[in-house]
C-alpha cells in the first residue's frame, strides 16, 4: 500500500471526508460502472469522484455500444482529481485499453493514495466484452502488484490466470493463492456464479490465511452492478480507515442487504435488473442516529440487565442502565425475559436515549423486533434463538450481532453467519440462567483460541474471579459480561466501578506479561 505524503494546503480546522476515486466506464442504465460506484459510495457515506474510461450504451438487456475515451483525456481527468482533491482510495472498474491501464499506474505513482482496489472488469453481466485479453499482461505486471485488494469473479480469475473454469471452492482457493503471487496484498475471489451452491461463497486470501465468506444467496434477477458495488463499498470502508478484512465483510453485508431489499423491484425488460443502493434512505429513520462501526474493545465491561433483579431492588430498567454506564459499563444488553412487549419497547427507547447520550452501544437480548422498533445498535442471540444469519438479513450490515457459543464449532458458525462477537460461557456456575452448562476457564480458552471473532466471557463473573478470567490472556478475549454481579446489588454504579477497576488492572498485567514474553 502506498502512503500519501504530507499535504500542504489543507486547513486543519475543516473536516476531511473519506474520498474514493473510481476510474471506470459509464453505464447509461446506471446499474453498474461509474453510476453504481457513485451510489455505493454515497450509501457508504464517502465522497466519490469519477474518471470515465468509456461511455457505454447499456440497459437491462445488454450493452448496445461502447465509446472509449482517449488515453490523453483519461490522463487529464486523473490529473485533475488526484492533484487537487485528497483522494484516499482509488477503485478501478472497466479499463478498456493497455494504454489506459499504463496511464493509471503512472498517475498513482505520481500521486500516491492509501490503497488501490482493483475490480478486474472484463465481461458485463450480459456477457458483453468490456476489456479484451490484450490487457491481461499489463494487469498482471503493473496493476495487480500495486493493489491492496483485487476482486475477480470466477471468469475474471481464470482469465487472469489463463486457466480453465473454476468450479469448486477448492478451485477458488487455489486461484486466490495463484493470483496473490502477482503481488496484490489481498485477493477476493467472488463465487457468485459457483454452480450448485445455495450460498454466495467468496474466498479472501491475505497471503497467510484463507477466509471463506458465506451468505445465503439472494434469489433475484436484480444483480446487475453487484461487482462494481462490492468493490466500491470495499474502497469506501478502506477510505474510512477500516482494515481490509473488515472492509470486505461490511461491503459484502451491504451488497447482500441491498440485494435483498431490491429483490422484487422492476426496472427494464431485460434478464438482469439493477438494484437499489440507497435503501437506507427509505429504511428506519433511527439509522441516522446509530453509533457507528462495532469496536471490539466495547466488550470490556458488558452490563446485561435482568428484570427480576431490577424489580427486587425497586429500580426501573433505565435507572439500572444509567447507573451501570456511570460506573464504567462499555456496552449494555437489555435481557428482559418477563416483560410485556409494549413495556419492553418503551424501556428500550428510554435506555437508548441514555446510551446515546454516553456513546455506549445498546443491544437487545433475543428480540430482533424490539431492536428494530427502537433502533438499538444490535442484538444478542443464543443457539436456540433466531439464527444469526437471519438476524443479519433483518438488521442490515451495520448492526451489532452477538452469538452465545460454548464450542469452537459454534464460534466458527457464528463467524460464517456474519456475527460481530461471541458471548462464551458459563465460565462459572450461575443462578441467573437456569440449567446453564458451565464450560469453565478451559472451555473459554478453547473457544477463544479457535475464534476469529472477539469474545466476551459470561457466567458467574464478578470481582472475585474477573481477574482470573482476563488472565487466560488469549487476544480474542476482550472482556466480561455480568448480570447479578452488577444488578443484584444495592448500588449498581459502585459495583460497576469496582469491577471496571479490577478489569483495568488485569488488562495491564496481561499486557505487561505480553511485553516481557
Ligand atoms: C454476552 C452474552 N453472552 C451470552 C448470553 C446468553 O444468550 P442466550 O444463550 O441466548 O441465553 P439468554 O440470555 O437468552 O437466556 C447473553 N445473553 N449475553
Ligand atoms: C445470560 C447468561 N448466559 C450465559 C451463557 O453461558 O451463555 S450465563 C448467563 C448468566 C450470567 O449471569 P451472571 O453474571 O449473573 O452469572
Ligand atoms: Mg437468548
Amino acid at each position: 500500500m502506498q502512503v500519501r505524503g504530507a499535504s500542504t494546503a489543507v486547513d486543519c480546522s475543516k473536516m476531511k471526508i473519506p474520498h474514493v476515486l473510481t476510474i471506470a466506464g459509464s453505464d447509461s442504465g446506471a446499474g453498474a460502472g461509474i453510476q453504481a460506484d457513485l451510489k455505493a459510495c454515497a450509501a457508504r457515506g464517502v465522497y466519490c469522484s469519477t474518471v470515465i474510461t468509456a461511455v457505454t450504451a447499456q440497459n437491462t438487456v445488454g450493452v448496445q455500444g461502447v465509446n472509449i475515451v482517449s488515453e490523453d483525456f483519461v490522463a487529464e481527468q486523473l490529473t485533475s482529481v488526484l492533484s487537487d482533491m485528497q483522494v484516499d482510495v482509488v477503485k478501478t472498474g472497466m479499463l478498456p485499453s493497455v494504454g489506459i491501464v499504463k496511464i493509471l499506474c503512472q498517475k498513482i505513482r505520481e500521486f500516491p493514495v492509501r490503497a488501490l482496489v482493483v475490480d478486474p472488469v472484463m465481461v458485463s453481466t450480459s456477457g458483453d466484452v468490456l476489456a479484451g485479453a490484450s490487457i491481461l499482461p499489463v494487469f498482471r505486471e503493473e496493476l495487480l502488484p500495486m493493489a491492496e485488494i483485487i476482486t475477480p469473479n470466477l471468469k475474471e480469475a481464470s482469465a487472469l490466470l489463463g486457466c480453465a473454469h473454476l468450479e469448486t471452492v477448492a478451485d477458488m482457493r487455489s486461484a486466490a493463492k495463484s493470483l496473490h503471487a502477482f503481488g496484490p496484498r489481498n485477493v477476493l475471489v467472488k463465487g457468485g456464479d459457483l454452480p450448485d451452491s445455495s450460498d454466495a461463497i467468496d474466498i479472501l486470501f491475505d497471503g497467510d490465511n484463507f477466509y471463506e465468506l458465506r451468505s445465503p444467496r439472494v434469489k433475484t434477477h436484480n444483480t446487475h452492478g453487484t461487482g462494481c458495488s462490492l468493490a466500491s463499498s470495499i474502497a469506501a470502508e478502506l477510505a474510512k480507515g477500516s482494515s481490509t478484512f473488515s472492509a470486505v465483510k461490511v461491503a459484502k453485508r451491504f451488497v447482500e442487504t441491498a440485494l435483498d431489499y431490491s429483490k422484487d423491484i422492476i426496472i427494464g425488460n431485460g434478464p438482469q435488473g439493477p438494484f437499489d443502493h440507497l435503501l437506507r434512505l427509505k429504511s428506519s429513520s433511527h439509522d441516522c442516529h446509530r453509533l457507528g462501526v462495532f469496536n471490539p474493545s466495547d466488550l470490556f465491561l458488558y452490563a446485561v440487565t435482568d428484570a427480576r433483579m431490577n424489580k427486587k431492588w425497586g429500580r426501573s430498567i433505565a435507572d439500572a442502565v444509567k447507573a451501570a454506564i456511570e460506573g464504567g459499563a462499555t456496552i449494555v444488553q437489555l435481557r428482559e425475559k418477563d416483560v410485556e412487549t409494549r413495556d419492553f419497547l418503551e424501556s428500550a427507547k428510554a435506555c437508548l436515549e441514555i446510551c446515546r447520550a454516553y456513546g455506549v452501544p445498546l443491544l437487545i437480548n433475543d428480540r430482533i423486533d424490539i431492536a428494530l422498533a427502537c433502533g438499538a445498535d444490535g442484538v444478542h442471540v443464543g443457539q436456540s434463538d433466531m439464527p444469526a444469519r437471519v438476524a443479519r438479513t433483518l438488521l442490515g450490515p451495520e448492526k451489532i450481532i452477538g452469538v452465545s457459543c460454548k464450542t469452537p464449532a459454534q464460534a466458527e458458525q457464528a463467524w460464517i453467519d456474519g456475527a460481530d462477537y461471541i458471548g462464551c460461557g458459563g465460565v462459572y456456575p450461575t443462578n441467573t440462567k437456569a440449567n446453564n452448562l458451565t464450560v469453565g476457564l478451559d472451555g473459554l480458552k478453547t473457544v477463544c483460541q479457535a475464534s476469529k471473532l472477539p469474545i466476551v466471557a459470561i457466567g458467574g463473573i464478578g470481582p472475585s474471579n474477573a481477574r482470573a478470567v482476563m488472565e487466560i490472556g488469549v487476544p480474542s478475549l476482550k472482556g466480561v459480561a455480568v448480570v447479578s454481579g452488577l444488578f443484584d446489588r444495592e448500588c449498581v454504579s459502585t459495583e460497576t466501578r469496582k469491577l471496571h477497576g479490577m478489569l483495568t488492572e488485569a488488562r495491564s498485567l496481561v499486557n505487561e506479561k505480553k511485553r516481557h514474553n
